[in-house]
């Protein structure tokens, strides 16, 4: 017998049980405990009676007394999104400095920006703006950095427990290239004052927002730094985000600094800092024997797409990962990326695969005279990748991801109606305004959220069964 439900939501609902198996209720039936955990997940079959059905359900699970939500024709019920990598300081100046590839754009716009944050008055008007957005934009977990600073990191840790949302939070490590006047004085300095901020977390009330050791990426930390944050990742079982193969430029800086390593990826092996628990962003370049290497050890990839198109610096080939069986979720990557929405990283996934695609014909059209398939990312993956992909690659697949049984209620309730949006149901029309026909079905609906949603559209959103917009 299952917990009993509080709450039953009935309508359309959409999860991922795998990479390759999205499913659709519709309708179906979801309990949600007073603990906030998802009782129960059943389908309704369309042609019965759905109020009957509901109750024979409620009855099968002693839930009969539960408040039950039923959804209009128009709203799914999706699982919460995941933001496996987005920087809280960068938020201010999200949308600019496009023109720039990602060395140069650290030095002019965002190393500067974040210097801003010794001030704890600028942490914490900033902080709160960067996490409600995200909220707001359906991120029900995020895996943030912050800067060099251990009180304003403090405070954007602060931030999310206090706005309801599930985090990681990272104080960034750097003790050489950051430009001007933007690093810590050296490696045992940068490993104290992340020693002081691991400390801080006794204080955080909530168990649902947890540190993270932050190299901000090998350009910025000397061996000695990261080999001490590797050690200090194992002896607390932390874990671990950083950069890696983002951008060529890049790439050759880090194999001049570290020319003792095989490759990018080694360089994080080599000083104890990849294991199942870390968390590579953008892994553009990898070579096959990088991406195998990846696999083994057990670490995984933050796929930033919209970041890669901004800042230039190429199209990622999830399909390579997919295929050599590495762990992949996406990440928003604010403020290389213009949005911290997961749905337009959602979006973007499709388009970068295509890149990718298009890339490959024209290499297989010189070689053979002929094309070969490459095969794009579906509706499906990317869905999975922005849910329980996320998860798996965060470790916390067991809490969240899905709404299988026994995981907690990480929710968004997403009206695609467009008349009910604005003020007292008066229509709002906008560029990516979404309207809902009557030869829509629940997989046009869901290829709607994606392609034309806004967070407009997200009209509720759930942590842990607690609402938090
Ligand atoms: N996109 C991105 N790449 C990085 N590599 C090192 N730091 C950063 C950063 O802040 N953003
Ligand atoms: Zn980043």
């Amino acid at each position: 017998m299952s917990p009993v439900a509080v709450t039953v939501f009935v309508g359309t609902i959409v999860h991922s049980r795998s990479l390759t198996e999205l499913e659709i209720l519709s309708p179906g039936v979801l309990g949600v405990t007073a603990g906030g955990k998802v009782a129960f997940l059943e389908s309704l079959s369309s042609d019965s009676d759905r109020d009957a059905s509901t109750t024979k359900i409620l009855q099968a699970h002693g839930s009969e007394k539960a408040h039950v939500r039923k959804l209009s024709p128009h709203t799914l019920l999706l699982p919460g999104l995941i933001d496996t990598h987005v920087h809280a300081p960068q938020y201010a100046f999200t949308g600019t400095g496009y023109t720039l590839p990602l060395l140069n754009w650290l030095e002019k716009y965002t190393f500067p920006q974040e210097k801003r944050f010794a001030s704890t008055t600028h942490a914490e008007t900033l902080y709160p703006k960067a996490v409600s957005r995200s909220l707001r934009c359906g991120t029900t977990t995020a895996a943030w950095y912050g800067t060099l600073h251990v009180p304003a990191t403090k405070i954007l840790a602060q931030t999310c427990a206090r706005l309801g949302q599930r985090a990681f939070v990272g104080k960034v490590c750097m003790d050489r290239n950051g430009g001007d006047g933007y690093v810590e004085e050296n490696a045992a300095d940068s490993l104290q004052t992340t020693q002081e901020f691991l400390d801080s977390f006794e204080k955080i009330e909530s168990d649902r927002v947890k540190p993270i050791i932050t190299p901000r990426f090998a350009i910025s930390c000397t061996p000695e730094l990261l080999r001490g944050l590797g050690d200090m990742a194992e002896k607390n079982s932390l874990p671990i985000q950083t950069h890696c193969s983002e951008n060529a430029a890049e790439c050759a800086f880090v194999q001049e600094l570290f020319p003792e390593s095989k490759n990018y990826v080694d360089v994080y092996a080599q000083h104890n800092l990849l294991n199942p628990r870390t968390i590579l962003a953008h892994c553009v370049h990898l070579s096959d024997a990088e991406r195998k290497a990846l696999r083994k050890s057990g670490a995984g990839v933050s796929h930033c797409p919209v970041s890669n198109f901004g800042l230039d610096s190429g199209a990622c080939d999830v399909r390579a990962l997919l295929d050599e069986q590495c762990k992949v979720g996406l990440g928003t990557d604010v403020a290389g990326g213009w949005s911290m929405s997961i749905v337009e990283a959602m979006r973007s996934a499709i388009i970068a695969s295509r890149v990718v695609g298009f890339g490959k014909r024209e290499v297989a059209k010189i070689q053979d005279g002929h094309t070969t398939a490459h095969k794009t990312l579906s509706l499906a993956e990317v869905f999975y990748l922005a849910t329980l992909g996320g998860a798996e690659l965060l470790n916390i697949q067991q809490s969240t991801g899905n709404f299988m049984r026994g995981k907690e209620f990480d929710a968004l309730v997403v009206d695609l109606d467009a008349s009910t949006i604005g003020q007292g149901g008066k229509e709002e029309l906008g560029t990516r305004t979404v309207e809902v026909f009557d030869h829509d079905d629940a997989a046009a609906m869901l290829e709607k959220f994606v392609f034309v949603s806004d967070d407009r559209n997200i009209r509720e959103v759930y942590v842990a069964g607690s609402k938090v917009i």
